[in-house]
């Protein structure tokens, strides 16, 4: 069964935790974006996980170095998985992932920026994370003509464990859960609705009955 994601990139502390509450029925995963913890601090992680439990949060750090350093952070300040963008270099992944058996939590890897996502994501596995995003960012999905379809089309041949970021809404997510992905990434189509738990519903509904 995929796994649905709330990615919430608001900027306080307050607006995350109000929207998290709307949406926690209908959701596995809670992500804190990056500029969310930017603006926040680490203290925004520990404040989701005291009120969310049993919820497995997300600490989108995107980190590029010092990557055992940066995963304890997020580890320390309650985060269960953190992420590592795919193009720095493997010794930050690695130590990202040792410092994730360490406390017992996760490594995700995020493709954003990669020319070569599928090809990243089946070297990434083989250091231990615990899946890759799929992630076309909120910057190339401005482009014109971008389609979440490249993502699609990339979870159905890479053959590692994959979420997708990059768009998802009522219209692709059985295409995406389809593709095969562990995990289904949607922010903007949650957080920016007029009524976040009706889309956070439907989303689960549409992604349970594919
Ligand atoms: O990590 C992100 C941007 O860097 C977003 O959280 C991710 O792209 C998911 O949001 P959306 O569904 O709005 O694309």
């Amino acid at each position: 069964m995929a796994k649905l994601q709330v990615a919430i990139d608001l900027l306080t502390t307050a607006d995350a935790l109000a929207l998290a509450e709307k949406v926690a029925p209908y959701i596995d995963i809670i992500e804190l974006g990056t500029p969310l913890i930017k603006s926040e601090g680490l203290a925004v992680i520990t404040a989701m996980k005291e009120a969310f439990p049993n919820k497995i949060v997300f600490a989108d750090f995107k980190t590029a170095d010092a990557g055992a350093l940066e995963a304890e952070m997020a580890f320390k300040a309650g985060a269960d998985l953190v992420t590592v963008l795919a193009t720095t270099g493997n010794a930050t992944i690695a130590g990202a992932v040792k410092a994730a058996k360490q406390y017992g939590k996760g490594v995700v890897v995020d493709t954003i920026g990669e020319t070569d996502r599928v090809k990243r994501a089946q070297e990434v596995t083989a250091l231990g994370v615990e899946f890759v995003e799929l992630h076309a960012g909120l910057d190339e999905q401005a482009q014109p003509g971008y389609s979440i379809q490249v993502l699609i089309d990339e979870a159905a041949r890479v053959g590692v464990p994959v979420s997708i970021a990059g768009g998802v809404n009522i219209n692709n997510i059985a295409a995406v859960k389809q593709a095969g992905v562990k995990v289904v990434v949607a922010g903007a189509s949650i957080y920016s609705s007029a009524d976040p738990a009706a889309a956070a519903k439907a989303l689960r509904e549409a992604l349970d009955a594919a």
